[in-house]
């Protein structure tokens, strides 16, 4: 059976055991459960803290593990992505004060606080910056004004907490994060982890796009195929009425509504947008 890590609480925990449930398998329905076994799929989940994902699946107990692309670095272990996800998109920045321009070499000497060491220590290993490194376990920000830290590294969602606390980003991000599939590194092939992989890659593209459906004059097809020329080639078909044919074609869910424009400006329609649910490309 497939042993395959979850997150059990947090910023991806929700949307990680949605994008299962899309992908058919069963997820658990009482929050405080730590396993659900799915026989159906031979598939058994572990709800685990996304920090502790990465170890796990690197050690060789789990086959596969979704956590954050920056937990993953962070945590040292051997593991490889082998699958973005597409949520939790977030990054990983450098803060201080506002009212000043800082720079990475700013950091020299200054105390830092973070709840991701390693990534940290490596980033500034990389400027050739020796800072105190201090390790805090969340709520990060707050970390300056109580006297503990001059600056903080920390995960950069909306902004909003570090405008709360009067602190700005600086230098490059550290880390462009999202939820990531990893599996240990160099792991024999296995056509289970496979099987999982796809479906959920299924999911991601289904995610990522929109099927759209209009009605079209055969004398503007050329044109509207233009607009609209789907993965392979979009769907013809004939209409009731001779002059007219019927499109469909999946579009790029951040395109749809600009596509639509253009294709009822072009004299397309009865252009309808459907959600797709899952795929096989
Ligand atoms: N505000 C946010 N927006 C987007 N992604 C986020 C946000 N906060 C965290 N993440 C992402 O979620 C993951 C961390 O999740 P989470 O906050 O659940 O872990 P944690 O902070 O280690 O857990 P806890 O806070 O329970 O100790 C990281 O990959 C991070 O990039
Ligand atoms: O840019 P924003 O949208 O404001 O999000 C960023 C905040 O979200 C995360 O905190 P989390 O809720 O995980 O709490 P924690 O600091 O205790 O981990 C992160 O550590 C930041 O504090
Ligand atoms: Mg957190």
């Amino acid at each position: 059976m497939l042993r395959v890590a979850v997150p059990n609480k947090g910023a991806l925990a929700a949307a990680a055991s949605e994008m299962l449930s899309e992908a058919g398998y069963r997820q658990r329905h009482e929050s405080r459960d730590l396993t659900v076994i799915d026989p159906a799929n031979e598939v058994e989940f572990f709800f685990l803290r996304p920090k502790d994902i990465a170890i796990y699946v690197g050690s060789g107990e789990l086959d596969l593990g979704i956590t954050g692309r920056d937990l993953a670095l962070d945590s040292r272990a051997p593991v490889t992505e082998r699958l973005a996800l597409g949520f939790g998109g977030s990054t990983f920045r450098y803060a201080a004060p506002a009212g000043r321009e800082w720079k990475v070499t700013d950091l020299a000497g200054r105390r830092l606080a973070t709840s991701y060491p390693n990534l940290v220590v490596d980033d500034l290993a990389r400027h050739g910056v020796t800072a105190d490194v201090i390790r805090l376990d969340g709520a990060v920000e707050i970390s300056i004004q109580l006297g503990v830290a001059d600056a903080v590294a920390d995960v950069v969602g909306s902004g909003r907490t570090l405008r709360q606390h009067n602190l700005v980003a600086f230098g490059e991000a550290i880390c462009v994060s999202e939820a990531v599939l990893v599996e240990r590194a160099n792991a024999e092939p296995s056509a289970a982890r496979d099987q999982l992989a796809a479906r959920l890659q299924g999911v991601v593209f289904a995610q990522q796009y929109m099927m759209l459906d209009y009605d079209c004059p055969k004398s503007l097809l050329d044109a509207a195929i233009e607009i609209t020329p789907g993965l392979e080639s979009p769907t013809v078909a004939p209409l009731a009425s001779a002059d007219w044919v019927a499109v469909r074609a999946m579009v790029p869910r951040k395109d749809v509504n600009a596509t639509m424009d253009e294709l009822a400006a072009l004299g397309a329609k009865a252009v309808l947008a459907s959600d797709i649910r899952a795929c096989r490309l």
